[in-house]
């Protein structure tokens, strides 16, 4: 998939308020068509308010937002057949049998697949006799997944679907979503996935692109292997008497992407983004012993950005513009103690 096709969802200065208070602040966020993006961000940061105004589901209070082409607050019931929306929950008629659901649920949809449904029924160890009702809150999520994803979206938007399922449903989950965003619609187009987790291993494992919420704003979108390459760690040691405050300003004066930088023991742990060349020979010459260069793993990098109360420093590698564009005025941050 080109790089240049249309965004499957484009939201431009999207900003809702609740009464006085700002929950999504001036979102510019195109989501590529043919991608999985994962959507993270600490609890309240605004992920389900921002995917509400993507479905239209919820007016802008400024801004506004094109999905599939469309304005979201316009979207017509054919523009919604092209889009799938679950939400953790995964509510079902408690009495209805699954085969039951498939039969009510293909009733209302011309693109209907009934071979994927009973597919996912089957990868979730689902009887289709079973009721609703019956079913383990696992067996539910896999249920609703098999009646989205059999519908034939072109895109598929998914808030928390994997909140409160144990690691086998997670597993089914992850498979499934994996498969389907690998093939193309009945019509051809590539299929797009927005999901909006806490679970960074699964992000891991499906998303080509990563967002980050902090605070109703977005602080970095970019791809998961640009994330990785341009986020580090290190481990300075230091003296036990080291000054917090000084210490700080002096790692700020040789990168200005430092994310993070905790005390903990005897070394300062360094989270940093876009880390000049020589930035492990700089920080020996502030070390009171060694620098240590950490392998360290998504769910790390993630934590250090999300750790700070307020946005810090930011990439967002997918403008409207296709560039680049580093963001280092919310760069604050603060050498915390923890020992
Ligand atoms: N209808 C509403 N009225 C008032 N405040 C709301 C409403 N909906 C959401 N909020 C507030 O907006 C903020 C953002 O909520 P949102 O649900 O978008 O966050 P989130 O990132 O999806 O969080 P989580 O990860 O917990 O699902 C929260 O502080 C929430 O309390």
């Amino acid at each position: 998939m080109s790089d240049t096709a249309a965004p499957a969802i484009s939201a431009t200065g999207l900003t809702r308020y609740f009464d006085l208070r700002c929950v999504v602040n001036q979102l510019d966020f195109d989501v590529p068509a043919g991608k999985v993006t994962a959507l993270l961000g600490l609890n309240g940061a605004g992920k389900t308010t921002s995917i509400r105004m993507m479905m239209g589901l919820l007016a802008p209070t400024r801004g506004r937002c094109k999905t599939l082409g469309v304005d979201s607050q316009s979207l017509s019931p054919e523009n919604r057949r092209r889009i799938g929306y679950l939400v953790e929950g995964h509510y079902l008629y408690p009495w209805m049998r699954v085969s039951e659901i498939a039969k009510f649920t293909r009733s209302f949809n011309d693109h209907w697949d009934q071979q994927r449904f009973a597919e996912i029924v089957a990868h979730f160890a689902i009887d289709a006799r079973q009721r609703a009702g019956e079913l383990s809150r696992g067996q539910r999520a896999g249920v609703s997944l098999a009646a989205t994803l059999a519908a034939d979206p072109e895109l598929l938007i998914m808030d928390d679907p994997a909140l409160g399922l144990d690691p086998v449903s997670r597993r089914s989950l992850n498979e499934t979503l994996i498969d389907f965003a690998g093939q193309t619609t009945r019509d051809g187009q590539p299929r797009t996935v927005l999901l909006s987790t806490h679970l960074i291993d699964d992000v891991e494992r499906i998303a080509d692109e990563i967002a980050v919420m902090i605070a109703g704003r977005l602080l970095i979108h970019t791809s998961l292997a640009d994330f990785q390459i341009r986020v580090d760690r290190y481990a300075m040691e230091v003296s036990p008497d080291e000054d917090p405050a000084a210490l700080l300003s002096k790692l700020q004066a040789i990168a200005s992407g430092i994310i993070e930088a905790r005390m903990v023991g005897k070394h300062v742990l360094i989270c940093v983004a876009d880390a000049p060349n020589d930035f492990a020979e700089k920080l020996k010459s502030l070390a009171h012993g060694d620098v240590e260069r950490l392998t360290t793993s998504l769910d790390d990098l993630v934590v250090a950005y999300l750790s700070r109360e307020r946005a810090e420093h930011s990439f967002v590698t997918r403008t409207h513009h296709g560039k680049d564009c580093i963001d280092n005025d919310f760069l604050v941050s603060t050498l915390e103690r923890s020992r």
